[in-house]
């Protein structure tokens, strides 16, 4: 298995290019699955997880061809996605097991083909992410959802899906997506309360509005879709990548440095751009993108995940690796996922001291950290490792990479051209 080996204390300095979100290339893709025509995606990041939606699509019949040369100026891709005929309505759990975005094919086919078999997600490192709330959306706009052997089978009634009121009793990212595709397809109005707020929601939104859907309220807790009888095909260019965005911001905080973020959207990402500057660093607009800037030693903070306004848990990780080297106590509470603490052992092994109760994490700030053998079992506690090992003396070692590969593009390469001392080294 492939490892990152990082050798810590160059201050990095320089242009890091923000690629498209993952997270919202991961709703946009299955909105392919709505229209008899061809999407095409542009600005999509090259990860492990669109490679991977890309198969699962394949599998359901839809046909994927990618434009983008690699070194090229854009460093995304393009892909046109084109479901003509639906070949199969099942999401396997193999891939579902690896990727639990799959779920979010369940909507748009129900809504399109009128049925859908999809493998239950089952839980991951981070939590135990139930779908309860994506089969409730579903049901309120008139499926039926059966559980069995491990799958969920949906259909919808005869005629097809109908509008409906959908009230969210929490805010879920996933769900709300699968409701809006879904209802874009039914026939009437569909309301969601409690509608997720997140930018990536209104990035779907505005991908469907691209294809055809009438969506008021975009960006607030109450969506209203008035469902057409077919969508169309469309352009789409997919928003920047905010989590990717602030994870270099923090390595520019952890390492003393100077980035600039360029490509990175300052309007999506308010409440990370509040906590840099409460750490101590000096964040500013620039042409196209977000400067920040370390200046003398990092301050300790307080801060809690909630959903979009608020701070993100998906930057939660990589916030702690930063103030793991502040002056005082921070103080981090984990309201989102109930086992998103799985690096702070790792942190610890490298000099951090943390300490965590329930959901609540207390990082007194230390010195320095040192280079260590360390894995992390997701994503977000691996780029906390990364930044880490960018500050710590000596060699880190940051094994299970795969982890990495799923949400962001060329690491080892836009952190050399910054001066990161930092490669990847293969299988044996
Ligand atoms: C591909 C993608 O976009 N992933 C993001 C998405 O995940 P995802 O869409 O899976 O996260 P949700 O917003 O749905 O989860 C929020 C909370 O709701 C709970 N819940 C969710 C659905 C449900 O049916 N029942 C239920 O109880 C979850 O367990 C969690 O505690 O939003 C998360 C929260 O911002 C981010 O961390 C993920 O990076
Ligand atoms: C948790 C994340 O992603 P996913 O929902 O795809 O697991 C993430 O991006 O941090």
């Amino acid at each position: 298995m492939d490892r990152i080996i990082i050798r810590g204390r160059n201050r990095l300095s320089g242009t890091v290019p923000i690629s498209g979100a993952k997270n919202a290339a991961l709703t946009l893709l299955p909105c392919a699955l709505l229209t008899a025509d061809p999407l095409t995606l542009s600005n999509l990041p090259r990860l492990a997880d669109v490679d991977g939606f890309g198969h699962l699509l394949n599998g359901l019949g839809v046909s994927t061809t990618i434009a983008g040369a690699r070194g090229g100026a854009e460093w995304g891709r393009s892909m046109t996605l084109s479901a003509e005929k639906i070949a199969s309505t099942t999401a396997p759990y193999d891939m579902v097991r690896r990727m639990r975005a799959s779920i979010l094919v369940l909507g748009p086919l129900v809504a399109r083909e009128g049925e859908a078999t999809v493998s239950l997600p089952g839980g991951c490192a981070i939590g135990n992410r139930p779908i309860d709330l994506h089969l409730k959306a579903l049901e309120a706009l008139g499926a039926e959802i059966e559980l069995a052997a491990g799958y969920v089978k949906a259909r919808a009634p005869d005629g097809g899906l109908r509008g409906g009121r959908i009230v969210f009793p929490l805010v879920s990212v996933g769900a709300t997506e699968n409701a809006l595709m879904a209802a874009s397809l039914a026939n009437g109005e569909t309301v969601i309360d409690n509608a997720a707020r997140e930018p990536e929601i209104t990035d779907l939104c505005r991908c469907l509005v691209a294809m055809g859907a009438e969506i008021s309220g975009i960006g607030t807790e109450r969506i209203v879709v008035q469902g057409q009888p077919r969508l169309h095909g469309a352009d789409y260019r997919v928003m920047p990548d905010r989590i990717e965005a602030g994870s270099y911001a923090c390595a520019a905080g952890i390492t003393g440095g100077d980035l600039t973020l360029a490509g990175a959207d300052a309007a999506d990402m308010a409440a990370i751009i509040d906590g840099l500057v409460e750490a101590g660093l000096q964040v500013s607009t620039v042409d196209g993108g977000i400067r920040v800037v370390a200046d003398g030693r990092l301050k300790a903070l307080t801060l809690s995940t909630a959903p979009y306004p608020a701070f993100p848990t998906d930057m939660q990780a990589q916030f702690m690796a930063m103030l793991a080297l502040a002056e005082g106590a921070s103080v981090l509470t984990e309201t989102i996922f109930e086992n998103r603490y799985m690096h702070v052992p790792e942190l610890t092994r490298m000099g951090a001291d943390i300490q965590v109760r329930g959901r609540t994490a207390v990082v007194r700030g230390v010195t320095g950290l040192v280079g260590a053998p360390v894995m992390a079992t997701d994503l977000r506690a691996s780029m906390s490792l990364v930044l880490a090992g960018l500050a710590a003396e000596g060699e880190t070692q940051i094994n299970r990479i795969y982890h990495l590969d799923r949400g962001y593009e060329r690491l080892e390469e836009k952190l050399s051209a910054v001066g990161a001392d930092i490669e990847r080294i293969g299988a044996d």
